[in-house]
């Protein structure tokens, strides 16, 4: 199958590369070729581009999918009473198909808003792969570990058994990661251990980090250093690939720490906005050279999972945090939603910039919209006036999943039908 787009104003995200009008050519899944006189004459189906920007599909690189299922559920509480009195109960009473449609309802926002690729930690995984697999979306997935009682290993298995049945599937759009829940749900010995499988399968890891002040004091008065001395000190930079999410309260110290390591930062601006959590540190970790890439969290917590506006929550609150406008300009934050998260996720061969060879995950955003006009720099324009309703195309892997906004692989009567009902009974009596 070949598909051409034409003639649309194409940002590939390179570094360094300006944006051209030009043609796109697309085979079954990958990008052949992208550039001003690409020959489109031959190709099975034409999309006009006449209008719109072509650009790489977000990439969300901290997600609890499900939790779409909680959205504006328990609002405008403190995190650790958020999670234990209401998340935790929400959660226990989650079928498998609930997790299945509450994934599927977040698939529907992020098409919508111009995601093409997620990194989700929860649990039933097996449920959210088989939604992926349908809807068609690419997504990296890990079983959530909280080690505080003993399980007899019911949970580690759970994500051994991940692991074994969903890497490479779904024509190698599901990947996989070891989810050791955060340094507070995770004392050492377990954690120890999913370090050593993380290792021994070559598997990245995800990990919550110093989202909160209260963590910070846990972990000190547990175990007398911070909490991010606490996984480096058990070796984890050192032997894996780690995606922290959060990472919001670093000493210097702990940035030194982790200069060097593999992987990095996913930041939540909205929702440690939200939250009140506070200002993550990201252009001073920028500058020890570690990557950060944008998540958005669950709803449960973010309310939305739209990256635009997470990609200007990213440099407002650097440039507020700093009193300095200079500091991540568009460019930047828009590359911290696009190829930054694709490293995070071990993704970026292959996706996160428009470029020859990689797999078609793309966009298409209308343009003929009065807070889009006139184009005077483009950039500054997705970052700083986009939204994801401005998104009219959505293709993953070469596959159209959103044209003209009308979703092609979910059916959304079906869709809110199910959610009603299971998100009703779900948070009965909590
Ligand atoms: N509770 C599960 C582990 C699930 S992993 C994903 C967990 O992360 C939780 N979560 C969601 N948002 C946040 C956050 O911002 N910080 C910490 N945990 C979160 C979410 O409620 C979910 O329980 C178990 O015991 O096996
Ligand atoms: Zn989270």
């Amino acid at each position: 199958m070949r598909t051409g787009i034409r003639n649309g104003l194409i940002i590939t995200m390179i570094e360094g590369e300006a944006p051209y009008k030009g043609n796109i050519l697309i085979e079954d899944d990958r990008i052949v070729e992208l550039g001003v006189s690409v020959d489109i004459s031959e190709v099975d189906q034409v999309i006009e581009g006449e209008g719109f920007t072509a650009m790489p599909g977000f990439i969300n690189a901290h997600q609890h999918s499900p939790m779409s299922l909680l959205r504006a559920f328990s609002d405008d509480m403190k995190l650790m009473d958020w999670l234990d009195r209401k998340m935790l109960p929400a959660e226990a009473n989650m079928t498998p198909e609930d997790i299945y449609w509450g994934s599927q309802l977040a698939m529907a926002e992020m098409i919508r808003s111009g995601t093409t690729c997620f990194a989700d930690m929860y649990i039933q995984m097996g449920q959210i792969a088989e939604a992926v697999k349908s809807v068609g979306m690419r997504a990296s997935l890990t079983r959530g570990l909280v080690f505080l009682q003993d399980d007899g290993g019911r949970r580690m298995s759970e994500a051994i058994d991940l692991v074994e049945r969903w890497s490479g599937a779904a024509d190698g759009r599901i990947t996989t990661m070891i989810g050791p829940h955060s340094p507070y749900t995770c004392p050492p010995e377990p954690l120890k251990e999913t370090i050593a499988y993380a290792e021994s399968r070559k598997l990245p890891i995800h990990i919550h980090l110093a989202e909160t002040k209260e963590e910070v004091v846990k972990i000190r008065d547990k175990y007398g250093v911070t909490p991010t001395e606490y996984l480096a000190h058990i070796g984890m930079f050192d032997r894996a690939h780690v995606l922290l999410a959060h990472a919001v309260h670093l000493t210097r110290k702990d940035i030194r720490l982790l200069h060097g390591m593999r992987g990095g930062i996913a930041h939540n601006p909205i929702s440690n906005l939200k939250l009140g959590c506070g200002i993550a540190p990201v252009a001073e970790c920028l500058r020890q050279g570690i990557t950060v890439g944008l998540g958005t969290d669950g709803a449960g917590s973010a309310t939305t999972l739209d990256m635009f506006e997470t990609v200007r929550a990213a440099a407002w609150l650097q440039k507020l945090d700093y009193g300095d406008p200079t500091i991540l300009p568009a460019s930047h934050a828009l590359g911290m939603g696009t190829l930054e998260s694709a490293k995070l996720l071990c993704l970026d061969h292959e996706v996160g910039t428009l470029e020859a060879g990689k797999k078609a995950d793309l966009i298409l955003v209308d343009m003929r919209k009065p807070h889009l006009q006139p184009v005077h720099n483009i950039e500054s324009l997705l970052a700083y006036a986009a939204s994801g309703s401005d998104v009219d195309t959505v293709m993953v892997n070469g596959r159209l999943l959103m044209q003209g906004r009308k979703l092609l692989t979910i059916n959304e009567d079906e869709l809110y039908r199910q959610v009603r009902q299971r998100a009703e009974r779900i948070v009965k009596g909590i």
